[in-house]
């Protein structure tokens, strides 16, 4: 797969404090990534080496095939950031802060309108900025990062304390805008989105991967070996995933009938805390 994004070895302290120590992954093109990992794990520090905000003290990060440092104006305009630095012009409308931002990136009017739709702002197109609620401003400004479709998107918590509806309106953009061919790279500390969104995460701890795959492959990774069968009298009976876990479960029930039996797999919370031994949020 054509890398979009990788990491050697890479560490960065900040005033003798490493935030980041020995980081090392890779993201292919297609890809939605998600970067998890709990407040002050290094996230957004991350994003701000891949997109040249930071120098790393050491290691090497590469961007669509070059080192970072060689990237030149032409190889930004295929990136997208959403992040804390991203912001709005509070007298402008919407529209108007969608429209300024098209132009200056050379990106046809009719882009924008198709944007607002996207991102149910439509009532809102006429709305100054400074009247937003914080999910409707969260959307301007996912609308204004992806406006020119770049080929790689970087998202730091982009749904971050917004309303379920809103949040699935972004997801469903997202997914949309990755089918055209977008790589995202997105932190977050919500395990539930991460699951839904990404085909690989990776667990941040200390500035450090501690896993990193498919979530389906760490459950399975995780899981613990263990059967559950639920019987017809209410009983729960748990035996270890073998034949003779069957067996046991078999014995147990007698006559009573066997509703159902399920291996236990852990999600993603629970996996993050078996991984690093900490709560994701
Ligand atoms: N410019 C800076 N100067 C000093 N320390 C910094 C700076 N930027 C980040 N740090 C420190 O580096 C560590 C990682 O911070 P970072 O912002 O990357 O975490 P995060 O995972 O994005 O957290 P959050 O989820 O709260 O945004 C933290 O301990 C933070 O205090």
């Amino acid at each position: 797969m054509e890398e979009q994004i990788t990491m050697r070895g890479v560490g960065i302290s900040f005033g003798g404090a490493q935030a980041l120590r020995d980081l090392t992954f890779s993201v292919g093109r297609g890809e939605i990534f998600g970067f998890l990992g709990p407040s002050g794990a290094g996230k957004t520090t991350t994003i701000k080496l891949l997109t040249r905000q930071l120098t790393a003290d050491e290691g090497e990060i590469g961007v669509f095939g070059e080192p970072v440092e060689k990237l030149a104006g032409g190889a930004f305009r295929r990136i997208g950031v959403l992040s804390d630095n991203s912001g709005v012009y509070e007298r402008l409308t919407v529209q108007q802060n969608l429209e300024l931002l098209a132009q200056l990136r050379g990106v046809d009017k009719a882009r924008v309108q198709e944007l607002i739709e996207a991102v149910g702002l439509a009532d809102a197109r006429g709305k100054t900025a400074k009247k937003l609620s914080r999910g409707m401003r969260q959307r301007v400004m996912l609308a204004g990062a992806v406006l020119h479709r770049p080929q790689l998107l970087f998202l730091d918590e982009p749904t971050a304390s917004l309303d379920p509806g809103t949040t699935a309106g972004i997801h469903a953009l997202l997914r949309q805008l990755n089918a055209q061919g977008t790589t995202i790279f997105l932190t977050t500390h919500d395990m539930e989105e991460a699951d839904k969104l990404c085909g690989r995460v990776a667990f941040l701890h200390h500035g450090h991967i501690e896993e990193c795959g498919a979530p389906e492959e760490l459950k399975l990774k995780y899981a613990k070996n263990e059967i559950v069968a639920l019987l017809a009298d209410g009983r729960r009976v748990s035996a270890e995933k073998t034949a003779e876990g069957l067996d046991r479960i078999r014995r147990a029930a007698g006559s009573c009938a066997i509703l159902s039996v399920h291996s236990q797999e852990p999600d993603l919370e629970e996996l993050f805390l078996q991984v690093t031994g900490r709560k994701l949020a």
